[in-house]
Protein backbone atom coordinates (compact mmCIF):
# COMPACT_ATOMS: atom_id res chain seq x y z
CA UNK A 1 0.00 0.00 0.00
CA UNK A 2 1.43 3.13 -0.74
CA UNK A 3 0.61 6.67 0.30
CA UNK A 4 0.23 9.55 -1.82
CA UNK A 5 1.31 12.62 -1.59
CA UNK A 6 -0.96 15.38 -0.24
CA UNK A 7 0.44 18.82 -1.00
CA UNK A 8 -2.17 20.61 -2.33
CA UNK A 9 -5.67 21.01 -1.37
CA UNK A 10 -8.23 22.81 -2.55
CA UNK A 11 -12.10 23.49 -0.49
CA UNK A 12 -14.93 23.50 -3.28
CA UNK A 13 -17.50 25.38 -1.32
CA UNK A 14 -16.25 27.25 1.34
CA UNK A 15 -19.17 27.99 2.97
CA UNK A 16 -20.35 27.18 6.55
CA UNK A 17 -18.22 23.05 6.97
CA UNK A 18 -16.15 24.01 3.70
CA UNK A 19 -15.28 27.31 5.27
CA UNK A 20 -14.52 25.73 8.62
CA UNK A 21 -12.55 22.70 7.12
CA UNK A 22 -10.22 25.03 5.15
CA UNK A 23 -9.53 27.81 7.54
CA UNK A 24 -8.18 24.79 10.28
CA UNK A 25 -6.36 22.89 7.58
CA UNK A 26 -4.33 26.21 6.35
CA UNK A 27 -3.61 27.13 9.93
CA UNK A 28 -2.91 23.40 11.05
CA UNK A 29 -0.96 22.03 8.10
CA UNK A 30 1.22 25.18 7.43
CA UNK A 31 3.98 24.47 5.17
CA UNK A 32 2.70 20.83 5.07
CA UNK A 33 0.27 21.36 2.51
CA UNK A 34 -0.89 24.48 0.16
CA UNK A 35 -4.85 24.92 1.34
CA UNK A 36 -7.08 27.03 -1.24
CA UNK A 37 -11.17 27.67 -1.83
CA UNK A 38 -13.41 27.92 -4.49
CA UNK A 39 -16.24 30.45 -3.41
CA UNK A 40 -17.93 32.90 -5.08
CA UNK A 41 -19.79 36.05 -4.58
CA UNK A 42 -19.75 38.79 -1.57
CA UNK A 43 -18.18 35.38 0.66
CA UNK A 44 -15.16 35.25 -1.94
CA UNK A 45 -14.51 39.12 -1.76
CA UNK A 46 -14.66 39.12 2.08
CA UNK A 47 -12.21 36.04 2.17
CA UNK A 48 -9.99 37.72 0.15
CA UNK A 49 -9.98 40.88 2.27
CA UNK A 50 -10.10 39.57 5.60
CA UNK A 51 -9.52 35.90 5.46
CA UNK A 52 -11.70 33.49 6.75
CA UNK A 53 -12.66 34.02 10.21
CA UNK A 54 -14.00 30.89 12.20
CA UNK A 55 -15.92 31.06 15.66
CA UNK A 56 -15.21 27.73 17.19
CA UNK A 57 -17.73 26.47 20.18
CA UNK A 58 -17.24 29.26 22.73
CA UNK A 59 -14.40 30.43 21.49
CA UNK A 60 -13.95 33.88 22.64
CA UNK A 61 -11.87 35.06 19.63
CA UNK A 62 -12.06 33.54 16.08
CA UNK A 63 -9.55 31.48 13.89
CA UNK A 64 -8.32 33.50 11.22
CA UNK A 65 -6.93 31.94 8.15
CA UNK A 66 -5.52 33.55 5.11
CA UNK A 67 -6.36 31.49 2.15
CA UNK A 68 -6.39 31.28 -1.89
CA UNK A 69 -9.47 32.35 -2.82
CA UNK A 70 -11.18 31.99 -6.30
CA UNK A 71 -13.95 31.48 -8.28
CA UNK A 72 -12.34 29.67 -10.84
CA UNK A 73 -10.88 26.30 -10.79
CA UNK A 74 -8.94 26.93 -14.18
CA UNK A 75 -7.05 29.18 -12.06
CA UNK A 76 -6.08 26.53 -9.72
CA UNK A 77 -3.56 23.92 -10.81
CA UNK A 78 -4.73 20.34 -10.07
CA UNK A 79 -4.89 19.35 -6.62
CA UNK A 80 -4.11 16.47 -4.94
CA UNK A 81 -6.73 16.48 -2.55
CA UNK A 82 -10.29 17.98 -3.51
CA UNK A 83 -13.04 18.31 -0.27
CA UNK A 84 -16.48 19.36 -1.34
CA UNK A 85 -18.38 22.09 0.75
CA UNK A 86 -20.84 22.11 -1.48
CA UNK A 87 -24.44 21.25 -1.24
CA UNK A 88 -25.88 18.17 -2.81
CA UNK A 89 -28.31 20.02 -5.40
CA UNK A 90 -24.93 22.29 -6.17
CA UNK A 91 -22.79 19.85 -7.00
CA UNK A 92 -23.98 19.43 -10.62
CA UNK A 93 -23.48 22.60 -11.49
CA UNK A 94 -20.14 22.46 -9.95
CA UNK A 95 -18.80 19.07 -11.68
CA UNK A 96 -16.86 20.96 -14.88
CA UNK A 97 -14.86 22.96 -11.91
CA UNK A 98 -14.48 20.39 -9.93
CA UNK A 99 -13.43 18.44 -13.06
CA UNK A 100 -10.70 21.05 -13.46
CA UNK A 101 -8.96 20.27 -10.16
CA UNK A 102 -8.02 16.84 -10.69
CA UNK A 103 -5.12 14.29 -11.60
CA UNK A 104 -4.91 11.09 -12.32
CA UNK A 105 -4.58 10.02 -8.14
CA UNK A 106 -6.58 13.33 -6.85
CA UNK A 107 -9.13 11.87 -4.90
CA UNK A 108 -12.42 14.38 -3.80
CA UNK A 109 -13.95 13.73 -0.31
CA UNK A 110 -17.40 15.22 -0.37
CA UNK A 111 -18.70 16.20 2.86
CA UNK A 112 -22.73 15.73 2.54
CA UNK A 113 -25.97 15.32 3.81
CA UNK A 114 -28.24 12.49 2.71
CA UNK A 115 -27.88 10.32 0.31
CA UNK A 116 -24.94 10.94 -2.39
CA UNK A 117 -25.11 10.59 -5.86
CA UNK A 118 -22.40 7.71 -5.63
CA UNK A 119 -24.21 6.06 -2.87
CA UNK A 120 -24.43 2.57 -4.71
CA UNK A 121 -20.70 1.88 -6.29
CA UNK A 122 -19.52 -0.85 -4.95
CA UNK A 123 -22.21 -1.26 -2.77
CA UNK A 124 -22.41 -5.20 -1.74
CA UNK A 125 -25.25 -5.36 0.39
CA UNK A 126 -28.43 -3.65 -1.44
CA UNK A 127 -28.48 -5.72 -4.77
CA UNK A 128 -28.02 -2.28 -6.69
CA UNK A 129 -24.18 -2.02 -6.90
CA UNK A 130 -22.98 0.85 -9.74
CA UNK A 131 -26.73 2.09 -10.16
CA UNK A 132 -26.85 5.54 -11.11
CA UNK A 133 -29.50 8.23 -9.31
CA UNK A 134 -30.88 10.47 -12.22
CA UNK A 135 -32.50 12.63 -8.86
CA UNK A 136 -29.16 13.13 -7.75
CA UNK A 137 -26.87 13.58 -10.77
CA UNK A 138 -29.34 14.64 -13.89
CA UNK A 139 -26.52 14.64 -16.80
CA UNK A 140 -24.45 12.17 -15.26
CA UNK A 141 -22.00 14.79 -15.36
CA UNK A 142 -20.94 13.48 -11.45
CA UNK A 143 -20.57 10.38 -12.53
CA UNK A 144 -18.66 11.06 -16.03
CA UNK A 145 -16.46 13.83 -14.92
CA UNK A 146 -15.36 13.20 -11.33
CA UNK A 147 -16.41 9.70 -11.06
CA UNK A 148 -17.24 7.98 -8.19
CA UNK A 149 -14.25 5.48 -7.85
CA UNK A 150 -12.18 9.19 -6.83
CA UNK A 151 -14.64 9.43 -3.84
CA UNK A 152 -14.02 9.16 0.11
CA UNK A 153 -17.38 9.47 1.32
CA UNK A 154 -18.08 12.19 4.28
CA UNK A 155 -20.47 12.82 7.29
CA UNK A 156 -20.51 15.53 9.16
CA UNK A 157 -21.16 15.72 12.70
CA UNK A 158 -20.57 19.89 13.00
CA UNK A 159 -22.79 22.03 13.04
CA UNK A 160 -22.18 25.01 11.43
CA UNK A 161 -23.42 28.58 9.91
CA UNK A 162 -21.94 31.54 7.56
CA UNK A 163 -22.91 34.25 10.34
CA UNK A 164 -21.54 36.72 7.94
CA UNK A 165 -19.32 36.99 4.63
CA UNK A 166 -16.51 35.01 5.54
CA UNK A 167 -17.25 34.14 8.67
CA UNK A 168 -18.83 30.96 10.25
CA UNK A 169 -19.58 29.99 13.62
CA UNK A 170 -19.43 26.42 14.91
CA UNK A 171 -22.02 25.00 17.36
CA UNK A 172 -20.16 22.19 18.31
CA UNK A 173 -16.76 20.56 19.07
CA UNK A 174 -17.81 18.37 16.06
CA UNK A 175 -16.13 14.96 14.25
CA UNK A 176 -16.25 13.57 10.16
CA UNK A 177 -16.28 9.88 9.87
CA UNK A 178 -14.85 8.93 6.28
CA UNK A 179 -15.24 6.06 3.96
CA UNK A 180 -14.28 4.25 1.09
CA UNK A 181 -17.74 3.25 -1.12
CA UNK A 182 -15.81 -0.38 -1.19
CA UNK A 183 -15.19 -0.20 2.53
CA UNK A 184 -11.45 -1.03 2.44
CA UNK A 185 -8.97 0.86 4.34
CA UNK A 186 -7.33 1.87 1.43
CA UNK A 187 -3.66 3.53 2.14
CA UNK A 188 -5.38 6.90 0.48
CA UNK A 189 -8.10 6.96 3.42
CA UNK A 190 -5.36 6.54 5.73
CA UNK A 191 -2.97 9.20 4.08
CA UNK A 192 -6.28 11.39 3.97
CA UNK A 193 -7.17 10.72 7.38
CA UNK A 194 -3.92 11.72 8.43
CA UNK A 195 -3.05 14.94 6.87
CA UNK A 196 -6.98 16.24 8.38
CA UNK A 197 -6.15 15.03 12.02
CA UNK A 198 -2.57 17.08 11.35
CA UNK A 199 -4.82 19.93 10.22
CA UNK A 200 -6.94 19.75 13.66
CA UNK A 201 -9.93 18.08 12.21
CA UNK A 202 -11.70 15.49 14.27
CA UNK A 203 -12.04 12.17 11.52
CA UNK A 204 -12.82 8.76 11.84
CA UNK A 205 -12.76 5.98 8.97
CA UNK A 206 -15.76 3.68 9.11
CA UNK A 207 -15.67 0.57 6.93
CA UNK A 208 -19.28 0.53 6.66
CA UNK A 209 -19.82 4.45 5.49
CA UNK A 210 -23.06 3.27 4.02
CA UNK A 211 -24.68 2.85 8.15
CA UNK A 212 -23.10 6.41 9.21
CA UNK A 213 -24.77 7.84 5.83
CA UNK A 214 -28.80 6.68 7.19
CA UNK A 215 -27.74 6.79 11.01
CA UNK A 216 -27.46 10.92 9.62
CA UNK A 217 -29.92 11.16 7.64
CA UNK A 218 -32.56 9.88 10.38
CA UNK A 219 -32.29 13.00 12.03
CA UNK A 220 -31.77 15.51 8.66
CA UNK A 221 -34.84 13.71 6.98
CA UNK A 222 -36.84 15.02 9.93
CA UNK A 223 -35.59 17.96 11.54
CA UNK A 224 -34.42 20.29 8.16
CA UNK A 225 -37.37 19.92 6.23
CA UNK A 226 -39.50 20.47 9.63
CA UNK A 227 -37.54 23.76 10.96
CA UNK A 228 -37.83 24.91 7.58
CA UNK A 229 -41.42 24.32 6.97
CA UNK A 230 -41.97 25.97 10.92
CA UNK A 231 -38.90 27.81 11.26
CA UNK A 232 -37.99 26.53 14.64
CA UNK A 233 -35.02 25.35 16.08
CA UNK A 234 -34.35 21.92 16.90
CA UNK A 235 -34.80 22.34 20.53
CA UNK A 236 -38.03 23.64 19.72
CA UNK A 237 -38.81 20.60 17.50
CA UNK A 238 -37.97 18.36 20.30
CA UNK A 239 -40.16 20.36 22.57
CA UNK A 240 -43.02 20.03 20.69
CA UNK A 241 -44.57 16.77 21.59
CA UNK A 242 -46.82 16.27 18.14
CA UNK A 243 -43.24 17.37 15.90
CA UNK A 244 -40.74 15.26 17.83
CA UNK A 245 -43.53 12.14 17.29
CA UNK A 246 -43.06 12.86 13.79
CA UNK A 247 -39.80 13.29 13.72
CA UNK A 248 -39.59 9.83 15.33
CA UNK A 249 -42.26 8.74 12.46
CA UNK A 250 -39.70 10.02 10.21
CA UNK A 251 -36.58 8.54 11.32
CA UNK A 252 -38.71 4.96 11.56
CA UNK A 253 -39.30 5.20 7.73
CA UNK A 254 -35.27 6.20 7.21
CA UNK A 255 -34.42 3.29 8.84
CA UNK A 256 -36.80 0.90 7.61
CA UNK A 257 -35.45 1.83 3.80
CA UNK A 258 -31.62 1.71 5.07
CA UNK A 259 -32.27 -1.42 6.23
CA UNK A 260 -34.03 -3.33 3.29
CA UNK A 261 -31.04 -1.68 1.40
CA UNK A 262 -28.93 -3.40 3.00
CA UNK A 263 -27.68 -0.96 6.09
CA UNK A 264 -27.52 -2.21 9.48
CA UNK A 265 -28.26 0.22 12.15
CA UNK A 266 -28.27 -0.94 15.87
CA UNK A 267 -29.74 2.67 17.35
CA UNK A 268 -33.19 2.45 17.53
CA UNK A 269 -35.60 5.28 17.11
CA UNK A 270 -35.53 6.60 20.97
CA UNK A 271 -31.88 6.79 21.00
CA UNK A 272 -31.77 8.81 18.14
CA UNK A 273 -34.40 10.75 19.23
CA UNK A 274 -31.87 11.14 22.59
CA UNK A 275 -28.99 11.99 20.27
CA UNK A 276 -31.01 14.75 18.51
CA UNK A 277 -32.07 16.62 22.04
CA UNK A 278 -28.68 16.52 22.75
CA UNK A 279 -27.66 19.12 19.53
CA UNK A 280 -29.91 21.87 21.46
CA UNK A 281 -30.96 25.60 19.89
CA UNK A 282 -29.69 24.82 16.42
CA UNK A 283 -30.64 25.91 12.95
CA UNK A 284 -30.25 23.60 10.58
CA UNK A 285 -28.55 23.86 7.49
CA UNK A 286 -32.30 24.14 5.62
CA UNK A 287 -33.52 26.87 7.65
CA UNK A 288 -30.49 29.23 7.48
CA UNK A 289 -30.70 28.91 3.46
CA UNK A 290 -34.40 29.09 3.59
CA UNK A 291 -33.82 32.51 5.70
CA UNK A 292 -30.90 33.23 3.48
CA UNK A 293 -33.89 32.85 0.59
CA UNK A 294 -31.31 30.05 -1.54
CA UNK A 295 -32.78 26.67 -3.06
CA UNK A 296 -32.82 24.32 -0.36
CA UNK A 297 -31.58 20.90 -0.46
CA UNK A 298 -34.46 18.45 -0.46
CA UNK A 299 -34.01 16.43 -2.87
CA UNK A 300 -30.81 14.39 -1.12
CA UNK A 301 -32.86 14.44 2.31
CA UNK A 302 -36.11 13.90 2.04
CA UNK A 303 -36.76 12.87 -1.97
CA UNK A 304 -34.55 10.17 -1.71
CA UNK A 305 -36.34 8.18 1.05
CA UNK A 306 -39.07 8.43 -0.88
CA UNK A 307 -37.55 7.34 -4.09
CA UNK A 308 -35.21 4.66 -2.40
CA UNK A 309 -38.37 3.53 -0.62
CA UNK A 310 -40.22 2.78 -3.57
CA UNK A 311 -36.94 0.86 -5.37
CA UNK A 312 -36.67 -1.05 -1.63
CA UNK A 313 -40.65 -1.72 -2.12
CA UNK A 314 -40.70 0.39 2.19
CA UNK A 315 -43.78 2.73 2.11
CA UNK A 316 -42.31 6.16 3.54
CA UNK A 317 -46.43 8.57 3.79
CA UNK A 318 -45.15 10.73 6.03
CA UNK A 319 -41.32 11.68 4.08
CA UNK A 320 -43.77 11.79 0.95
CA UNK A 321 -46.16 14.24 2.66
CA UNK A 322 -43.58 16.30 3.85
CA UNK A 323 -41.58 15.98 0.57
CA UNK A 324 -44.77 17.80 -1.12
CA UNK A 325 -44.79 20.38 1.37
CA UNK A 326 -41.23 21.51 1.43
CA UNK A 327 -40.84 21.51 -2.23
CA UNK A 328 -44.03 24.41 -2.22
CA UNK A 329 -42.39 25.84 0.12
CA UNK A 330 -38.56 26.21 -1.53
CA UNK A 331 -40.73 27.30 -4.89
CA UNK A 332 -42.90 30.31 -2.95
CA UNK A 333 -39.10 31.02 -0.89
CA UNK A 334 -37.54 31.28 -4.10
CA UNK A 335 -40.08 33.45 -5.59
CA UNK A 336 -40.10 35.27 -2.93
CA UNK A 337 -36.49 36.08 -2.73
CA UNK A 338 -36.82 37.10 -6.66
N1 LIG B 1 -24.13 23.60 8.04
C1 LIG B 1 -24.26 22.55 8.84
O1 LIG B 1 -24.44 22.71 10.06
C2 LIG B 1 -24.15 21.16 8.33
C3 LIG B 1 -24.16 20.89 6.97
N2 LIG B 1 -24.03 19.59 6.55
C4 LIG B 1 -24.05 19.26 5.12
O2 LIG B 1 -22.80 19.62 4.56
C5 LIG B 1 -22.95 20.04 3.20
C6 LIG B 1 -22.43 21.48 3.09
O3 LIG B 1 -23.31 22.29 3.88
P1 LIG B 1 -22.98 23.77 4.36
O4 LIG B 1 -21.57 23.89 4.77
O5 LIG B 1 -24.03 24.12 5.33
O6 LIG B 1 -23.20 24.56 3.00
P2 LIG B 1 -23.14 26.14 2.70
O7 LIG B 1 -24.37 26.48 1.95
O8 LIG B 1 -22.85 26.89 3.95
O9 LIG B 1 -21.88 26.22 1.77
C7 LIG B 1 -21.89 25.93 0.40
C8 LIG B 1 -21.00 26.98 -0.21
O10 LIG B 1 -20.70 26.61 -1.55
C9 LIG B 1 -20.89 27.76 -2.36
N3 LIG B 1 -21.12 27.36 -3.74
C10 LIG B 1 -22.15 26.66 -4.25
N4 LIG B 1 -21.98 26.44 -5.56
C11 LIG B 1 -20.80 27.00 -5.88
C12 LIG B 1 -20.05 27.12 -7.08
N5 LIG B 1 -20.50 26.58 -8.22
N6 LIG B 1 -18.90 27.81 -7.06
C13 LIG B 1 -18.43 28.35 -5.94
N7 LIG B 1 -19.07 28.27 -4.73
C14 LIG B 1 -20.25 27.60 -4.72
C15 LIG B 1 -22.10 28.43 -1.75
O11 LIG B 1 -22.22 29.75 -2.23
P3 LIG B 1 -23.69 30.46 -2.21
O12 LIG B 1 -23.95 30.76 -0.77
O13 LIG B 1 -23.49 31.65 -3.08
O14 LIG B 1 -24.67 29.45 -2.76
C16 LIG B 1 -21.71 28.33 -0.27
O15 LIG B 1 -20.79 29.34 0.10
C17 LIG B 1 -24.45 19.91 2.91
O16 LIG B 1 -24.72 18.67 2.32
C18 LIG B 1 -25.09 20.00 4.29
O17 LIG B 1 -26.34 19.37 4.38
C19 LIG B 1 -23.80 18.56 7.40
C20 LIG B 1 -23.77 18.78 8.75
C21 LIG B 1 -24.02 20.08 9.32
C1 LIG C 1 -28.78 19.72 12.22
C2 LIG C 1 -27.35 19.43 11.90
C3 LIG C 1 -26.43 20.48 12.40
C4 LIG C 1 -27.05 18.17 12.68
O1 LIG C 1 -25.71 17.90 12.72
C5 LIG C 1 -27.21 19.23 10.43
O2 LIG C 1 -26.73 18.23 9.97
C6 LIG C 1 -27.70 20.28 9.49
O3 LIG C 1 -27.96 21.41 9.93
O4 LIG C 1 -27.85 19.98 8.30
Amino acid sequence: MTSPSLKTICVYGAGALGGAIAAKLALGLREQATVSVIARGGHLEAIRADGLRVWEAEADSPLIAQVTATDSAAALPPQDLVITGLKGHQLDAAAPGIAKLLHAGTRVVMVLNGIPWWYFHRDAQSGHAERQMEELDPNGNLWRLIGPERVIGCVAYQGAEVINPSEIKLSNNGHFVLGEPSGETTGDIEAIAALLKDGGINVSISPRIRDEIWSKLMGNAAFNPISALTRALMSDIMGNPALAAMVGQVMNEVKTVAEALGARLAISIEERLERSRQIGPVRTSMLQDLLAGKALEITPLVGMVVSLGKLASVPTPISATIMALVTELDRQNLRAAG
